[in-house]
């Protein structure tokens, strides 16, 4: 039998991997991070439209030696995928960041880290030194553009190649499990990338430091882009508008993201969104993708539609619930194989061999028909 090279007991697929993470975490942790806005529609839609697209296998090509590696902010990895920033590590696991910065380091993949983090950007990445990937710093626009740029300063610092400048978040969408549940960060966790003598505990209070900052405009992306060394890529880009903005505004690139279906729920889903994107920005900007990636195929399939790196969020985290580190290795090897398995029987031994003749969409016939 063909067996995957990190064998392990219960664990065959990511959605192995969910399932047993989310076992080992209370039930508010559970819906925080599975969990999206109102009806869920966002969030369901960003899996479904991958089972949308099928795959058009190519046969008798020579797929003897298949290469995933690419490049991402000037590092080599192992793979067109990393981890999206995403809030409050240490709810899953005790190690938080630092697990999934080792996990990342030696998988050879980048990552990013969440203004929400409960780890310093700086430890993060000194924890994944030695290895040559990149890491990368979410930035959660507030108020004070004083603590904006603290956390830009902060990052370049700590060597970070990366900023990711969240844009779907004006405001924070309505997660109904966190009222149900009454979800806050817990007494013995901290925001360390938050400016000091913020509460982050308590969220009822008015901060300028900590409030969203809601006359955020195109405008302000120029500033911020003006103010750093790093690349400055726009997260939460959604419409073919948006992206021919962001391109004017001089970001390096865009995450086509609707934040994990966390904001607007009904918003389309991001592999949809995807094509008018390729049509409008292709080559100009680097386009980045997000939300619903649960399989190696999944990644194949963004990539043929025209994406250049691909990221994760909730899987990082379920691996780290499951097993710390060793969780989020797992996770990653995963999709590695299932990567490589998908080019191999679709005929293609390198990335640039991925094209939009390997897929074929549902149709309104109830058939799946060639681009
Ligand atoms: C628990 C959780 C926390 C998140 N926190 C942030 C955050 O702080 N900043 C941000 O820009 N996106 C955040 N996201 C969104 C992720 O960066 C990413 O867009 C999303 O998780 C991708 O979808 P996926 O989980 O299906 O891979 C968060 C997502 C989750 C699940
Ligand atoms: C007060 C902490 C808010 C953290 C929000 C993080 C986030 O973006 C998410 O989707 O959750």
């Amino acid at each position: 039998m063909n067996r995957l090279a990190n064998q392990d007991e219960l664990v065959f697929s990511i959605k192995d991997l969910q399932r047993e993470g989310t076992k080992k975490l209370s039930k508010t942790v559970a819906e925080y991070y599975n969990e999206g806005s109102m009806d869920l529609l966002t969030l369901n839609d960003n899996t479904m439209a991958f089972d949308r697209v099928r795959l058009r296998p190519r046969v008798c090509v020579d797929v003897s030696e298949i290469d995933t590696s690419t490049k991402c902010f000037g590092a080599k990895v192992a793979m067109p995928l990393g981890f999206s920033p995403a809030a409050m590590h240490k709810l899953a696991h005790p190690e938080g960041e630092l697990a999934t910065s080792r996990a990342a380091a030696k998988a050879g993949c980048n990552m990013i880290l969440s203004t929400w983090a409960t780890t310093h950007i700086s430890d993060v990445v000194k924890e994944g030194e030695g290895y040559g990937n990149a890491y990368g710093m979410q930035l959660s626009m507030v108020e004070d553009w004083q603590t904006n740029i603290d956390v830009v300063r902060n990052a370049e610092k700590a060597g970070c190649k990366a900023l990711f400048l969240t844009v779907d978040c004006a405001v924070l969408g309505r997660r109904l499990n966190e009222y149900r549940n009454g979800f806050s960060l817990p007494k013995h966790l901290q925001f360390p990338n938050l400016p000091e003598g913020i509460d982050p505990h308590c969220s009822t209070v008015y901060d300028p430091r900590r409030a969203y900052d809601r006359s955020f405009t195109w405008e302000k992306v120029k500033r911020l882009v003006a103010s750093t060394t790093m690349q400055v890529y726009l997260k939460g880009i959604l419409t073919a508008e948006d992206a021919i903005l962001a391109a004017d505004c001089g970001a390096h690139g865009i995450v086509v993201s609707n934040h994990g279906g966390r904001q607007l729920d009904g918003a389309m889903s991001t592999l949809d969104a995807l094509e008018e994107i390729v049509a409008a920005v292709k080559g100009r900007i680097q386009i980045h993708l997000d939300g619903g990636i649960r399989r190696g195929s999944d990644i194949f399939k963004a990539i043929a539609l025209g994406a250049d790196h691909c990221w994760v969020g909730r899987i990082p985290i379920w691996g780290l619930a499951y097993d710390g580190e060793r969780g989020v290795t797992l996770g990653l090897n995963l999709l590695q194989e299932e990567l490589t398995l998908t080019m191999a029987l679709c005929g293609c031994s390198k990335l640039s061999d991925i094209t939009p003749g390997h897929l074929a969409r549902l149709r309104a016939n109830g058939l799946f028909a060639k681009l």
